[in-house]
């Protein structure tokens, strides 16, 4: 074996002659994780934490299995859509063969992958694709990646709730759901109300986009630029990193929901709950239900309070100290689970703004569905919610403004006001032109609030129609990210 580096190289972990796809050549492992060779009279490399998946032995031969760009395909950072290869290596003897398996497990092993996953599917998610989903992207990178994992299906509404109140974590490292956001919200609220919440928030989330919102699976393949496609999304939960996600708590009286992507009442929560009456339509529906709601605008009575985040400050006029804002307990439901940040609400700087209201939008993360690019400041775990405003604006430039939605163009119209906050208290009210009729409030893509009159108001929710307090947790959850 050779051990010697050359001028600015990295230093060589290992080198040796080995059979390379039937020819024999001098291949180097560096201490950075880059394995080098030449073949067909070219340099070739490979970048063992960004391509390579996993690797196995068959007889003297070591297997790679691993992504590579297809148009060069092993350079690091080659350009087009990446495809699986497998490399042949096949050292000269027994014990360089045992060596470089050794090393390479070692290398591997440092940058800290997932080894253990539980997964959900909802094969009633979105286009119903997500058991196929599993089968043709999720399963066979895992297996390249030598990830085992426990599947679990979801059998109906808040079972992956249930599963995660439940789950012994420690046998995990992750939690993935192969499903839209509705999965992972649900999770995030199981997770929260365990004993141990404290440590069960920390295990990292995954999301492999297969429902109708894949925001949050948006937010982050976006974020690196990679096309929000099942593919990249376990890409990047093989690889391992992590990041900190921010977790909204929504609470009335002792009641409390955890929020992780958006908040929403007016005229967002209108077309995205009532436009579920045009299903049939597939995607269509949004945009058709948009036009019908911007055609006959409505306009809510109400206020909101906010606590502005630095910078922001002179949004709104200050709120008296006589109006004190109180969080009352969390149920018995929650004792000794989790029930809100720790954060005397009543000594911050708070501020108001009265309605009427035509669209009421916080947004935790960049985007609320593949084609909508709500909040194009927000950050994962900034400690801040994104608050997008609409208090009047006449229809045509909101016909204009809903074209812009996919570029996030909108936070620039003068119609809108765009500014963090940290805290929030919605007192949602009836409509203007008819006081007997009220709204909704919707939260991560579910009906939170019900007001009188509206789409199934026969329906129970969570909360009721009423003054709703939401403060934020920095960086509380934990996710994947291709990062
Ligand atoms: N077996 C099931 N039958 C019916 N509903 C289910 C089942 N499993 C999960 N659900 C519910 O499906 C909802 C949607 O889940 P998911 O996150 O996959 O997609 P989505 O994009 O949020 O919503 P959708 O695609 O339904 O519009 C969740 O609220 C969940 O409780």
């Amino acid at each position: 074996m050779d051990q010697t580096g050359g001028g600015d190289e990295p230093t060589p972990l290992l080198s040796d002659r080995v059979l390379v796809n039937g020819t024999v050549t001098a291949v180097n492992l560096t201490v950075d994780g880059v394995i080098r060779w030449t073949e067909g009279g070219g340099h070739r490399c490979l970048a063992v934490d960004k391509e390579v998946l996993g690797f196995s032995t068959e007889g003297s031969r070591i297997k790679i299995r691993a992504v590579v760009g297809s148009e060069n395909i092993c350079c690091v950072g080659s350009r087009g859509a990446p495809v699986r290869k497998t490399f042949v290596f096949e050292p000269p003897s027994e014990d360089l063969l045992r060596l470089w398996c050794q090393k390479l497990q070692e290398f591997i092993d440092s940058l800290d992958r997932p080894k253990r996953l539980f997964i959900f599917v909802n094969p009633f998610g979105g286009k119903k694709s997500a058991s196929k989903i599993f089968l043709d992207d999720v399963k066979p990178l895992l297996e390249d990646a030598n990830v085992e994992y426990t599947l679990q299906e979801t059998k109906h509404q808040l079972h992956a709730k249930e599963v995660a109140q439940t789950l012994d974590l420690s046998k995990y490292d992750g939690i993935i759901c192969v499903s839209g956001d509705g999965i992972l919200v649900e999770v995030v609220n199981g997770l929260l109300q365990r004993e141990d919440w404290n440590t069960a928030i920390k295990i990292p989330l995954g999301v492999v986009p297969a429902g109708t919102g894949n925001g949050m699976a948006k937010s982050l393949l976006d974020s690196v630029g990679h096309p929000c496609t099942a593919f990249y999304a376990i890409l990047a939960i093989i690889r391992g990193k992590r990041c900190s996600l921010d977790v909204a708590t929504i609470s009335q009286g002792e009641t409390r929901f955890f929020s992780v992507l958006t908040i929403a009442w007016g005229l967002v929560a209108d077309i995205d709950i009532e436009s579920e009456k045009y299903r049939w339509m597939g995607s269509a529906r949004l945009d058709i239900y948009a036009l019908q709601r911007i055609l006959n605008l409505r306009k809510y009575n109400g206020r909101i309070s906010f606590v502005p985040a630095p910078g922001f400050e002179d949004y709104g006029e200050p709120r008296s100290h006589d109006e004190p804002i109180k969080v009352a307990a969390p149920a018995p439901g929650f004792q000794g689970s989790y029930g809100g940040p720790t954060v005397e609400l009543e000594n911050l700087n708070w501020r108001k703004m009265d309605g009427p209201f035509v669209s009421v939008w916080l947004h935790n993360v960049t985007w609320g569905g593949e084609n909508t690019m709500a909040a194009p400041h927000a950050k994962f775990s900034d400690g801040y919610l994104d608050l997008i405003l609409m208090r009047n604006c006449p229809k045509l430039a909101l016909l204009a403004l809903m074209t812009e939605l996919n570029k996030g163009n909108h936070v620039k119209s003068p119609h809108v006001l765009y500014f963090k906050v940290k805290a929030f208290v919605l007192e949602p009210g009836p409509r203007i032109d008819d006081a007997t009729k009220e709204g909704i409030i919707d939260v991560d893509g579910e009906v939170l609030a019900r007001g009188k009159t509206t789409y199934k108001s026969d329906q129970k929710a969570l909360m009721a129609y009423d003054k709703i307090q939401i403060s934020v947790d920095q960086g509380l959850a934990t996710l994947f990210t291709p990062i």
